[in-house]
Order: structure tokens, then sequence, then C-alpha cells
């Protein structure tokens, strides 16, 4: 697992380890992990000796990083340029240190234009809004300069708490980032701004009475959660998911995601509905009966008998899964259940079910993932790039990083809904379920895309083999 931790909390973590360490050691350890990524960068563009480095320096310790870090660089023969944004206010030993290693402090920004690398150093966890002033004017010279940007911490101008982006913003191609993830660079739009994200370890702990804002499944987090059937199982006990989805008008969002619950795991799959689903998959159990779970609104379109079909599921007592047309029809006192809900929107979806717009949830995802969870007392899957999912009953927010720009397209929801109900129907809380879903969802993506572009019935035919990979 990767978590992010909310700024007071690094400062926090921060001044307990400086007590242990001498003056200016933890300085010197994000500065070495800064200097080694941008000679990485540097020796992939070409060499590392002879090449030239540009600092965008502000007047915190993100600066100093860079100051720091750029000494270094110039211990190795990099020409290295400091650009202040404010020169009274830069870190006085990190300047003292580029100079005696030889880097230049400069005030013509021309120096980015023969940049084989600049360093954000402007703003750090400090930063407050968009970028002001000479901060502004820096990032957008680096910007026309057109060379490659190496974000020291989190790219300039974004939130770190948050990943809101409220003015100018460094758009970087790589980021290092020190001691834990922040929020902001699991969150889009921030997370858009930092490009690859690279973690260098400087000793911060956290002890567990501080809770993460965020955490960010790796592939063994989501092997421990997939089911495994055991010797004893049988269909029964390996969970049947039963689906509501498609009609006469939709019948394919049936077809997808009756597809992949058939491939998530589960010992059967029920479906309720007029689609004919059998001469596809005859291993179809037609018609209502026992499940574990079920998955409702996929297609379903948004007449009487929509509701109808929504209703019914809604007042079963096993958990359920609302997607897409049952996300429009949902009605708040629905949520009076006894067994948990999971929702799937995407911003749009969200922005209706919060009477807000589609701007303002894509602006602060964050915020809104947690409202909805509160508001509908739901499990929320919000997608997206970046796809987040809040619970009800936990303040801490999960991410899925494993996907690609391959799942934009036409029935790619319907395919997650019915990964997930079938999670459900095999035992996972909403919560892995709804986590362990999206990763799969990603993965099927991933794979699928290795041959071209993808249709969302390549993810359906992708997911025996995506999971199979998470289980080697
Ligand atoms: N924590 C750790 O474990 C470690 C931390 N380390 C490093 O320290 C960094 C944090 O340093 P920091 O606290 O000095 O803050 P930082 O972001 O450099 O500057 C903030 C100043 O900028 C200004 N300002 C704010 N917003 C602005 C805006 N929009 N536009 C323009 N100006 C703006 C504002 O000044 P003001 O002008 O408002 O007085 C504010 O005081 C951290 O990210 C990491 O890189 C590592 O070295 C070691 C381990
Ligand atoms: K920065």
């Amino acid at each position: 697992m990767r978590y992010a931790h909310a700024v007071a909390d690094v400062r926090a973590a921060e001044r307990e380890l400086m007590a242990r360490l001498p003056e200016g050691a933890l300085m010197q350890r994000a500065a070495f992990g800064l200097a080694t990524v941008a000679a990485d960068m540097l020796r992939d563009a070409g060499s590392v000796y002879g090449s030239r480095v540009a600092l965008l320096v502000g007047v915190g310790d993100n600066g100093g990083d860079a100051l720091y870090a750029g000494a270094l660089l110039a211990g190795r023969g990099v020409a290295v340029h400091a650009l202040l944004a404010d020169p009274d206010r830069a870190h006085e030993g990190g300047l003292s240190a580029l100079r005696d290693a030889g880097g230049r402090i400069v005030a013509d920004a021309a120096v980015l234009d023969q940049a084989d690398l600049v360093v954000d150093g402007l703003l750090g966890i400090g930063g407050r809004g968009g970028l002001r002033g000479e901060f502004a004017r820096l990032a957008e010279a680096a910007h026309e300069s057109g060379a490659p940007i190496l974000a020291v911490d989190l790219p300039s101008g974004i939130e770190a708490d948050t990943g809101e982006v409220s003015g100018p913003a460094v758009r970087a191609d790589v980021t290092v980032t020190f001691g834990t993830h922040k929020p902001g660079l699991f969150v889009d739009p921030g997370a858009s701004h930092a490009g690859i994200v690279e973690f260098v370890d400087i000793g911060l702990e956290f002890p567990p009475s501080v809770e993460p804002v965020l955490e960010n499944l790796q592939v063994q987090d989501v092997r421990a959660l997939l089911p495994a059937p055991g010797r004893s199982s049988h269909k029964y006990s390996r969970g049947v998911v039963g689906l509501a989805v498609g009609s006469e008008r939709y019948p394919g969002a049936a077809l997808l995601a009756v597809g992949a619950a058939l491939r998530s795991g589960v010992g059967a799959v029920r479906y309720s509905g007029p689609v004919d689903v059998v001469s596809s998959y005859p291993e179809v159990i037609a018609g209502g009966g026992k499940v574990q779970a079920w998955v409702v609104g996929s297609g379903l379109g948004r007449d009487d008998e929509a509701v109808r079909r929504l209703l019914n599921v809604l007042a079963t007592d096993v958990p359920v899964v609302v997607d897409a047309d049952g996300l429009r029809l949902l009605p708040r006192k629905a949520f009076e259940r006894s067994a948990p809900t999971i929702i799937t929107p995407h911003a749009g979806e969200a922005a209706a079910l919060l009477d807000v717009t589609a701007e303002q949830i894509e602006g602060q995802r964050l915020e809104y993932v947690r409202r909805l969870a509160q508001s509908y007392d739901a499990t929320v899957v919000l997608k997206g790039p970046l796809t987040l999912i809040a619970g009800p009953q936990t303040s801490r927010v999960r991410v899925n990083t494993h996907a690609g720009p391959v799942l934009a397209t036409a029935g790619s929801g319907d395919v997650l809904a019915g990964i997930i109900g079938g999670l459900l129907a095999g035992g996972l809380s909403p919560y892995d379920a709804a986590s362990a879903g999206a990763y799969l969802h990603g993965a099927t993506g991933l794979l699928a895309a290795r041959s071209g572009p993808v249709a969302a019935g390549d993810l359906v035919a992708s997911l025996p083999l995506a999971w199979h990979n998470i289980q080697e």
C-alpha cells in the first residue's frame, strides 16, 4: 500500500525526526534524492557532465532543496544557474552551497532556453493557492522554454492536501516527493501536473494514530483481496451475483456487465431483464433468485419500467451496485437500506446527485467524493483517470492509479459495475470490492491496450489474464 498524508501530519513527523538528527540533515537527504533523479534524467537525455540545469527557487525550504541539489549537480560537472523568485528571501545555506560548488545565481530567465532540465523549487508544502507575481512569471518562462521540468516535492501551485489548482501552476514531467506522498499528487487536477512521481525515503515515520488521507492499492494488496476458491468451494459458496441491467433499447450494457461478472470470481450469475444474454452466455441463470449482491442501472433506460427494476433491487437486503441510468433515477430515500450500497458515478453523474456542476466536481474531487459518501450513505466510486473510492464510515479515501486512457470507451463502466458486483458477491466488503474492482478494471485496460485500440468487449476478454497476472 502507498499512503499520502496531510501537510499538518508531514510537518509533525518532520519536527519529530529533525529533533533526532543533526541540523540540516533532512534537507540533505531530500537534496541528495532530488539530485539523483535529476542526474538520471540528464543521463537518459545524453550525459550528466557538461549538461545545463536551471533552478527555479522560491522563498522557502522547497527552494533550499533545489539549491543543495544544484550544488551536488554542479559538483558533477553540470552548469547550474539559479533564478530566484525573491533574491532577498532565498534559502541562505542553499545559496552558499551552490556558489561554493561553482553554480551561478542569475537574473536573466534566458538561461531557461538553454537548459537541459529545469528544477521547480518554487513552492512545496508551504504553498497556498496558484502561483503569484514573479513565481508565476518564472513558471511560465519555464513552460515556454520547452525543457523537461522536475518538480521538487510537488509541482508548484497545486494544493498539497487536495490536488486543487486555483491559479497558475507548474506542469512537471517528473516530481520527486519526500517522506510520504502528498494527497495532491494522487488527485486530479493536481495529479495531472505531476508527471511521473518518484518517492524518496527521508526516514519520516507516522505513528499508527495518524490516519493517511489517501491509500493507493498496489498489486500485492489487490492479490490479498481477490477471493481464491478453496477445495471445498461450490458455486454457492463462491457467491452468486444478480444483474438487473440492460433493456430492449440498450442490450449491450447487459452483455458487457454479465460478461464481466462471469469472470469476476463468482460461482454463478443470475440475470433479470429483457435482454437475451443466455444465447451469448449459456452459463447465466435467467431470472431472479437468491443472490449475495446485485448490480443495477447500466443500460436500464429511464422509463417507468427502469424505475420499477431499480426500486426492486434497492428493496433487497443484499449489497447493491448502482451504476449509470440507475444513478440518474436514484431517490435519496432509497438509501434507508439495511445493506450497503455502492454508487459508481463519473463527474457528470456525481454533479446531478449533488446538484452542483461537473466543473465543481472535477475541481474538488476529494471533497465531493467524501460528500457523496456522506449524503448517500454509500461507498462511492468517483470515476476518472484517477478513480477515487470513499466509504460512509471511513475518512480514508482510496485512489486507483493502475489504469490508462483506454478505459474511456463506451461500455467500460458496464464492465466495471459487473466486476465490482462479482467481488461483492464473493464476500469482499463494499470498500474493498470497489477498490479492488477499480484496480482489476484498470489492469484489463492496460492489458488489452497492448494489442491496439480497445473496445469494452476486449476488457471482458482480458479479465481472466488480468486476474491471473495479479495472482502470480
Ligand atoms: N517537511 C519535510 O519533511 C521536509 C521538507 N522539505 C522541503 O521543504 C518544503 C516546505 O518548505 P516551506 O515550509 O519552507 O514552504 P515552501 O513551500 O518552500 O514555501 C512557502 C512560502 O512561499 C510563499 N508562498 C506561498 N504560496 C505562494 C504562492 N501561491 N505564490 C507565491 N508565493 C507563495 C509563502 O511566503 P509568503 O510570501 O506568503 O510569506 C510561504 O512562506 C517541502 O515541500 C520540501 O520541499 C525537505 O527539505 C526536507 C523534509
Ligand atoms: K515545487
